[in-house]
């Protein structure tokens, strides 16, 4: 059996163990006080003997809950007073000359008591202290040996030792019960507390995400595209792979807006992300990069590809009427293309190669392309 380990009570409050053994205590001894007693009264024994016998078994009990509670550390102070119980009672089998019940009663308390708290370690402490106190009683009192007890006496000490181990084992059952109760609620709360954290979990995931994403398109914005380009450059540089830069502009976005009106803007907006996204390859990665500008990287794509992939694209987006609340609205691209390693060795130069090809595509009439 495990040892029970000392827990501090909380502040203010009086240890749980001091509680119960007080409880215990002071029943075991009230009942050993009656079955004493009837058991020396008819022998001729010194008053000194009674007066012990009610210091010990009627106030001792209350001395000790009062010490323990008033101890540091109540959990060592319990633990010695069951020391001083089973020293006593050791005594007290010898100065009652080894009546049979009787000690019987006295050696099964302290045995019980101190394997409750320490195990097997207590169950022998409890048997030597008991072997102590009845030698140096034995020794101071001498030793004779008077193991009968009247039958009331006897049949007292089996009521008493039954009403004992009662009472134990109730408050012994009531305890386990309550600790299972207690584990129990720790469990509810930790499940409460796992269901928190992944929803803690979940949100930042989510906030993560709509950092990276522009809110009108879903697309990854442009805080999003300087952390990808720096990775794929460095990619690229390693493997020797080219990449190829789209800058992609919608002509004359603001006539539309002043047209239509700025909800219809924004449905362009969103039209003109969901066409580019579904005539791109799983490779290729779209962001808006600004008001009406996007921006496609094509993933090992040389110069001459990204033409074409560009070419495609204008064509294809010329041809498609936006249909918006129910007007068909026609627009146009023009796209600036910028190759790595061709056009720019960093982020910073391509992009700007790509934006200059841009605004020659702006400059020639739009609805072009440009290569840079
Ligand atoms: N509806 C809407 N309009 C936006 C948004 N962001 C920017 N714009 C508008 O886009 C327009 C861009 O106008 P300009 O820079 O003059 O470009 P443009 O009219 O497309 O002309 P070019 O690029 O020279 O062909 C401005 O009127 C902005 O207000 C947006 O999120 N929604």
């Amino acid at each position: 059996m495990p040892e029970i380990t000392p827990t501090a009570a909380p502040r203010g409050k009086t240890h749980w163990a001091v509680h119960v053994n007080h409880r215990h205590r002071s029943l075991g001894y009230a009942m050993l006080l009656v079955v004493v007693g009837l058991h020396v009264a008819p022998q001729d024994r010194s008053p000194l003997l009674w007066l012990v016998l009610v210091a010990h078994f009627a106030v001792y009990p209350q001395l000790a809950f009062w010490l323990a509670r008033r101890a540091a550390d109540p959990m060592a102070a319990e633990i010695r007073h069951m020391y001083l119980d089973a020293l006593s009672l050791g005594a007290w089998i010898a100065v009652l000359h080894f009546p049979l019940w009787i000690s019987f009663v006295m050696v099964i308390g302290c045995l019980l008591n101190l394997t409750l708290y320490r195990g097997t370690r207590g169950w022998l402490e409890a048997l030597s202290l008991l072997a102590v106190g009845c030698a140096l009683a034995g020794s101071i009192t001498g030793w004779t040996l008077q193991p009968q007890t009247d039958p009331w006496v006897t049949a007292l000490a089996i009521v008493s030792v039954s009403l004992y181990l009662f009472f134990v084992s109730l408050d012994s059952q009531k305890r386990s019960m309550r600790l299972r109760d207690t584990r129990q609620e720790l469990q509810t709360k930790e499940l409460a507390l796992q269901q928190q954290l992944a929803e803690i979990q979940s949100l930042q995931t989510q906030l993560r995400e709509q950092v990276r994403r522009d809110a009108l398109t879903g697309l990854f914005n442009r805080h999003h595209l300087s952390d990808v380009m720096e990775r794929e450059l460095a990619r690229c540089a390693r493997d020797g792979q080219p990449l190829s830069l789209l800058m992609i502009d919608i002509d004359y976005f603001k006539r539309i807006n002043d047209s239509y009106g700025h909800q219809v803007g924004d449905d362009v907006l969103r039209e003109t992300a969901r066409l580019l996204l579904e005539r791109t390859r799983d490779s290729d990665m779209l962001f808006r990069y600004g008001g009406e500008e996007f921006l496609l990287v094509l993933v090992a794509a040389d110069a001459v590809v990204a033409k074409a992939v560009a070419e495609e694209l204008r064509q294809r987006y010329e041809l498609s009427p936006l249909a918006l609340a129910g007007r068909p609205v026609m627009a146009t691209l023009s796209i600036g293309v910028a190759t790595f390693a061709d056009h720019g060795v960093d982020f910073y130069s391509l992009v700007q190669a790509a934006d200059q090809a841009l605004y020659r595509a702006k400059r020639a009439g739009r609805n072009r392309v440009e290569v840079a």
